[in-house]
């Protein structure tokens, strides 16, 4: 590295320190020993992936730990963790400036600066939103206090908080007419109810998938509201670390309120006055009850049923991270307000990547393929993206990394094995598809997605073992119409067929 009078400089800046940009990095610092690689991050801790295992050949397994940015300094001894936010980009000048009034010169640049959760009322206080250590401890420390919460939204936090959540009653009030649209239709969705009702199990199920570990998750003394410093995403076994129970004293007390929208949110002073103006509320719209119980907060929503509780958990999605230190660039960007790039990783502005929940994948896709902010997608993205500036810095060719192939995801939803491939949920397909089912109440759901005889898709809830033999029929795309229903048959072994 060469000092400049105008600041540092280096060949190779990437900015973020969750999996997209700490994966980036390592690549980078292994593509090119001989350079100084920075990592800027406003966190003070970093997002290291180890024990990656292939499970398939777009499938992967790996665990996730929170670690001090001086054990990726010792690993690869020509990264420089820089701790510090960047305040802004000037893209045209190659130079990027950070929260503590210094100035560094980039070659080449990679984004991954993740995404923030989108909330149902940004700045309510009675909102949480949970995406980062500071954030879910903050959602811990209120839990231990409450009787009742509103989870609103249906997709993987959602997911995970009803079913892990104990001693404390859930009002889930969802959009669509069943539980947990982003994974599941409304017949896996089916599969999966009773076990909301069932008593948790005490010993989580053996399953292959990735694993997160956050350093003395427990002992810190957190104020209730998470710190406004943005620090990496959680990953996979989040909560397994924190004890999520509320005051009471029964397991779960999950109530499921469909195909509605919170349309206001009342603190307890404003839901009295209300009350007492005799037109505030029409009389379509009801307090769940008697109206001496009192909450702090009223949730409204649009069936006309008014819950009260301590506090709602705003599970609604995320939004890319692109403002404000982003400001000033004309950055392209895609309809989720991420940055687009294309299919080296390249934003619109020259010498400028980016990897992870930040970006939009805005190339033709494989169509068996889409983007969705995961962990996997964003090890993946920092990966390939390392790849790409490395052979535009050698001005070499580079084509679409393998894992862009097929959309694959392992997961663990109420303590059974998930694995959705391709689409899953038919996405974008239309009425053009047929789905063959097959589903032993508690133990197995599998549902495969055929479109022209061909497998697009496979959602397998359970130890179903199919993996790999559905991975490799989407993937070679083999007219399967000879084998009919026999597919699913659980009595004749498909994996001799086709393996
Ligand atoms: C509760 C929860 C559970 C999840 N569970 C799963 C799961 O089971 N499986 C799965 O695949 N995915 C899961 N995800 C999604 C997954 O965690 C994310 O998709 C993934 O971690 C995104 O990684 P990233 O590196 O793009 O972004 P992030 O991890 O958000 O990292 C962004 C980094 O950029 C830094 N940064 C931000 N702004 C600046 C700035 N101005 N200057 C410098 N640095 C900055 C941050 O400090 C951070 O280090 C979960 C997410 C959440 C919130
Ligand atoms: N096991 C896994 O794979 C997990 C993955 N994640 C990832 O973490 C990220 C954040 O998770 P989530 O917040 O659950 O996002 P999500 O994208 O999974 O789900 C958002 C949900 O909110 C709903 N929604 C959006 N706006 C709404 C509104 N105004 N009112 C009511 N509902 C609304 C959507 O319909 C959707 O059901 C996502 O990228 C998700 O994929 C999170 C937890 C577990």
């Amino acid at each position: 590295m060469a000092a400049t009078p105008s600041g540092a400089r280096s060949r190779f800046v990437v900015v973020g320190g969750g999996i997209a940009g700490v994966t980036c990095a390592e690549k980078l610092a292994m593509e090119f020993p001989s350079e100084d690689i920075f990592l800027m991050t406003a966190s003070p801790v970093i997002k290291a992936v180890t024990n990656v295992r292939q499970v398939s050949k777009t499938l992967e397994e790996f665990d996730v730990e929170e670690q001090p940015s001086s054990l990726l300094e010792k690993r690869y001894p020509n990264i420089k963790v820089i701790q510090s936010g960047v305040e802004q980009l000037r893209g045209d000048e190659h130079k990027i400036f950070t929260e503590d009034g210094k100035e560094y010169v980039y070659e080449k640049l990679c984004l991954c600066a993740g995404a923030k959760p989108k909330l149902i009322s940004e700045g309510n206080p009675y909102v949480l939103g949970i995406r980062d250590t500071d954030s879910a401890q903050a959602f811990q420390k209120n839990l231990a206090q409450a009787e009742r919460i509103v989870v609103v939204g249906n997709g993987g936090i959602a997911l995970e908080l009803v079913y892990e959540i104990q001693g404390c009653e859930v009002i889930w009030a969802i959009k669509d007419k069943a539980i947990g649209n982003t994974f599941f239709d409304a017949g896996a969705a089916e599969f999966l109810i009773p076990k909301l009702s069932a008593e948790k199990q005490e010993t989580p199920i053996e399953c292959k998938r990735t694993k997160y570990t956050m350093e003395g998750s427990e002992e810190k003394e957190r104020p209730v509201a998470a710190s406004d410093k943005l620090g990496s995403a959680l990953g996979p076994d989040w909560h397994e670390g924190l004890s999520l129970k509320g005051t009471k004293e029964f397991s779960h007390k999950v109530h499921i309120e469909v195909l509605c929208e919170v349309k206001k949110i009342h603190l307890q002073q404003e839901f009295l006055q209300l009350q007492q103006t005799s037109l505030a509320f029409p009389k379509e719209v009801k307090n769940v009850e008697p109206d001496e119980v009192l909450w702090p907060v009223y949730v409204e929503l649009t069936n006309g049923k008014i819950y009260g509780c301590n506090f709602i958990v705003s599970a609604t999605g995320v939004v890319p991270n692109v403002t404000p230190f982003l400001a000033g660039n004309n950055f392209a960007l895609g309809e989720d307000g991420g940055l687009k790039v294309d299919k080296h990783m390249h934003t619109s502005l020259p010498d400028i990547y980016a990897a992870g929940d930040i970006c939009t994948a805005s190339w033709e896709p494989s169509p068996v393929w889409h983007q969705m902010r995961l962990w996997t997608q964003a090890r993946q993205m920092g990966w390939y993206a390392a790849k790409c500036m490395a052979a535009d810095t050698l001005g070499e060719s580079i084509d679409l990394d393998f894992s862009f192939e097929l959309f694959a995801h392992v997961t663990k939803f109420f303590n059974y094995k998930v694995v959705v491939l391709g689409k899953y949920n038919a996405q974008g397909l239309g009425l053009d598809h047929e789905l063959m089912l097959r589903c032993t109440k508690g133990q197995e759901y599998v549902k495969v997605v055929m479109q022209s005889g061909r497998m697009v898709g496979a959602v397998l809830i359970g130890d179903t073992d199919l993996e790999e033999t559905f991975e490799n029929l989407i993937l070679n795309q083999m007219d399967l119409s000879a084998y009919g229903e026999d597919l699913l048959n659980p009595d004749v072994d498909i994996e001799d067929y086709f393996d």
